[in-house]
């Protein structure tokens, strides 16, 4: 007999007699609704469960004090001073969120051709980390390693006649994920798709005994047009040039981002990321399944921004949506989330108990 899922096939033939004995019931021996038939029920048998542990909290910074700036396009998210992101770090501690990820908006004075602002020691990222890392050493810090929100031009790398430089950029990466990592750092996240960052990076990092520094690779990015609202919230929408498709992954791939995070993963990344997140679930499963490594997915600005911006119009309850959304990330393998909705799912998670 043949058997799918723990049931034989032929179940119609073989498991019924004469049929049930409430009139006008039908003759089904399997009724999948049994398990869904309360609450309490619903909860035992619940494959996947979100947690505040599954989070990541991208934070966007600005100049100043004291200050909070909304970003339009991205309903219910500021770009924060220093000391405002310490409170936000703050928050995030008290909401057992593990990590917090930094993204800096970087005053249009300090742009330039070659990003030299990104390996300023003393940038708005590495300020906020020691800001943080003083009065919390114990929250996760995640420091983004790309040059868009330090270029001109808005690409993640370093530009010659419309090119974009994939070894000269990777220097210039090592020197940004070195001073990120002294200031205290504890993640370094590289986005920038350049070939063979993820080993140069780990070769600096070791070199200059960051031993435990961990590296978080955004190994299958892909060129999205869902980053659209990050681009407004980093200062890098009106800037950009062209596209990003030379660096950035073609979005019909799925055995391109293995052979992505295979790299990766040789190269000394301790966890992968898939980016954007819920259109690209298929990718996340599949990266599971064939690594079994810590895997992370990337709820960008565009996903946050259409559910925001439907709840705000009464179009869908925002609530449920946010809380849908994230524990699909889980079911389809992910070991977590960086989601703008972090905060608001964790104080929802917390108040269920
Ligand atoms: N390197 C980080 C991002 O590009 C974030 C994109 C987004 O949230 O849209
Ligand atoms: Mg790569």
């Amino acid at each position: 007999m043949a058997i799918k899922y723990g049931r034989p096939i032929e179940l119609r033939e073989v498991a019924r007699g004469t049929g049930a004995a409430v009139p006008h019931a039908l003759d089904l021996t399997v009724r999948p609704r049994r398990n869904r038939k309360a609450e309490w029920a619903r909860r035992m048998v619940r494959e996947n469960v979100l947690t505040t542990d599954d989070l990541i909290w991208p934070l966007f910074l600005i100049d100043g004090n004291n200050k909070r700036e909304p970003i339009a396009s991205m309903p219910g998210v500021d770009r924060l001073s220093v000391d405002q992101a310490v409170r936000e770090a703050e928050r995030a501690m008290k909401l057992t969120i593990p990590c917090i990820a930094l993204f800096p908006y970087t005053d249009p004075s300090l742009r330039d051709e070659q990003g030299s602002e990104a390996t300023n020691p003393n940038n708005l990222v590495c300020q906020t980390v020691r800001a943080i890392k003083k009065e919390f050493p114990d929250i996760g810090i995640l420091c983004d390693v790309a040059l868009d929100p330090f270029t001109s031009h808005g690409h993640d790398g370093l530009i010659s006649d419309g090119k974009i430089l994939n070894d000269e950029t990777v220097a210039v990466l090592v020197r940004q994920a070195l001073v990120q990592a002294e200031a205290g750092c504890d993640i370094i996240a590289p986005s920038d798709m350049m070939d063979g960052r993820v080993a140069a990076i780990r070769e600096g990092l070791d070199r200059s005994g960051l031993l435990d520094v961990q590296i978080m690779a955004y190994a299958a990015k892909y060129a999205s047009a869902f980053y659209g609202p990050f681009r407004d919230a980093i200062g890098s929408a009106k800037t950009l040039t062209g596209d990003k498709r030379t660096y950035q992954m073609d979005s019909a791939n799925t055995d391109e981002a293995l052979r992505e995070v295979e790299l990766d993963i040789a190269e000394g990344a301790d966890m992968v990321m898939v980016k954007p997140g819920m259109p690209y679930l298929d990718v996340v499963r599949r990266v599971k399944d064939t690594f079994a490594m810590p895997t992370f997915a990337y709820q960008v600005s565009g996903e946050y921004a259409m559910i925001a911006a439907a709840a705000n119009n009464g179009w869908l309850d925002g609530d449920r949506a946010m809380m849908e959304s994230l524990l699909a990330f889980k079911r389809a393998g992910a070991d977590g989330v960086l989601s703008y909705f972090a905060p608001k799912a964790a104080e929802k998670l917390r108040s269920q108990g």
